[in-house]
């Protein structure tokens, strides 16, 4: 069911300095940062030849990774993204199989214009999964 690795996160408290470290420190191509209020983050992507590596700064009062940055003040790898080829076939199999679907349960649209649900990282070994719609 799960197929390419669309990007890895990292949440970050200082999204520009993280884009500015690894375009000059590490020579990385980064997009610039694009507010997602839907989301209750601003996000940066950063182009690698295989993925892509997600920055994430909380926007809005209600930033669902307000507490994660609390917890991690420098930062940290907040989740990975699983492209699937239909999300809803996926969404229903994970949900029969007893797997937490978070939020609302339908999907919705994320950074790339395409649709996008998360899982919660206790059912997956300790880490947050991200799916989006091929
Ligand atoms: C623009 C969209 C973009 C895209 O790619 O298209 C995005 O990626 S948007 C990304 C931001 N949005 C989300 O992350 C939505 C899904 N996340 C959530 O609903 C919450 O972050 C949630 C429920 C995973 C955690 O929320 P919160 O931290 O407020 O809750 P708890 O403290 O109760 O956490 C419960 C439990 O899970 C552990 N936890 C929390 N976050 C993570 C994480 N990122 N990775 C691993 N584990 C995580 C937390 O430590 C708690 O564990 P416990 O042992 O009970 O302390
Ligand atoms: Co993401």
């Amino acid at each position: 069911m799960i197929g390419r690795l669309n990007h890895v996160a990292i949440a970050v408290k200082d999204i520009a300095k993280a884009s500015a470290t690894y375009r000059d420190t590490l020579g990385a191509t980064v997009s610039a940062a694009t507010p997602q209020p839907d989301h209750g983050v601003t996000v940066v992507f950063v182009e690698l030849p295989n993925t892509k590596i997600e920055f994430l700064e909380p926007l809005g009062a209600d930033s669902p990774i307000a507490k994660f940055l609390e917890k991690n003040p420098d930062g940290g790898i907040h989740h990975v993204c699983y492209e699937v080829d239909d999300i809803i076939v996926a969404r229903d199999k994970l949900k029969a199989e007893g797997a937490r679907v978070l939020g609302s349960g339908e999907p919705k649209i994320g950074a790339h214009g395409k649709p996008v649900l998360f899982l919660h990282p206790k059912d997956f070994f300790g880490t947050l999964v991200e799916l989006e719609q091929a």
